[in-house]
């Protein structure tokens, strides 16, 4: 572990009764970078979020944010050390509008009018003022991507980990999405980010992990992991 070194799984494995859905993967993220975890469908790419994040506890082996051990940890109490998520299908209050969507995650450095303040900010920074007013369920897919976005960044977390960005995103939207994620990396945020469009990993990411049966098989450059005959056979064909 180098000392930019913000996330490292050592040797994760989870099982669901027979089935390993992660095996002994160990990796690790270096701060101020946008990271992939690619892979094929059921390689363990969520369950590895959820055991990040504290939604599963691991059957063993370990998680660490900059070199403190978070194994385990619950999901609140990980989400305020400073990992913030977004999931795979977004799931905001449908009867709350995007404004109070923001209020809703529990901010323990703010309150009062400085939370309304912060949500306001981040309102704007995603550019979802011209929606505020509208009630969850009446936004786009992207639009509820934006707002998931947004409602993680009331934490103002340091490692963003997300699950598939473009996921059911019309390209127009997806434009504006890789704009801001970029954004949220140039102002400091380390992303990891789950994706299986290989276009917005060519355009968002520094570097990629490779996941297949659980484990990571890869670790580098997309352009050199693209090459990997083993990245190829497992995931890329070709
Ligand atoms: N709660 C659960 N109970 C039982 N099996 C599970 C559970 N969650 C995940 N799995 C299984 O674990 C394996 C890994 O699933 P996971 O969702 O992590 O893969 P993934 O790489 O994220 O796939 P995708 O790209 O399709 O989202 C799959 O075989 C899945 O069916």
């Amino acid at each position: 572990m180098t000392d930019d070194t913000i996330l490292k799984t050592d040797s994760l494995v989870k099982t669901f009764g027979g089935l390993t859905a992660v095996d002994q993967l160990s990796f690790s993220v270096t701060e101020g970078e946008v990271a992939g975890l690619i892979g094929p469908n059921g390689a363990g790419k969520s369950t590895t979020f959820d055991l990040i994040t504290g939604f599963h506890k691991p059957t063993s082996g370990s998680v660490s944010l900059k070199g403190k051990d978070i194994t385990g940890g619950k999901p609140y109490k990980i989400a305020t050390s400073g990992i913030g998520r977004t999931f795979q299908d977004t799931k905001p209050f449908g009867k709350l509008s995007v404004f109070e969507n923001m209020l809703v995650p529990q901010t323990p450095d703010v309150s009062g009018d400085d939370k309304i303040e912060r949500a306001n900010a981040i309102i704007n920074k995603l550019d979802l003022n011209g929606v505020a007013d509208e009630n969850g369920e009446d936004l786009s897919g992207g639009q509820k991507k934006l707002l998931e976005l947004a409602r993680v960044l009331m934490l103002d977390p340091d490692l963003l980990l997300l699950d598939e960005p473009s996921a059911g995103v019309n390209p127009a939207l997806m434009d504006d999405i890789l704009d801001h994620i970029k954004a949220l990396n140039r102002e400091g945020h380390t992303i990891l980010v789950i994706e299986h469009d290989m276009t917005v990993i060519a355009e968002l990411c520094d570097t990629v992990v490779v996941m297949s049966n659980g484990d990571a098989i890869a670790e580098g450059p997309f352009k050199e992991i693209q090459q990997d005959e083993r990245v190829r056979n497992a995931y890329l064909g070709t």
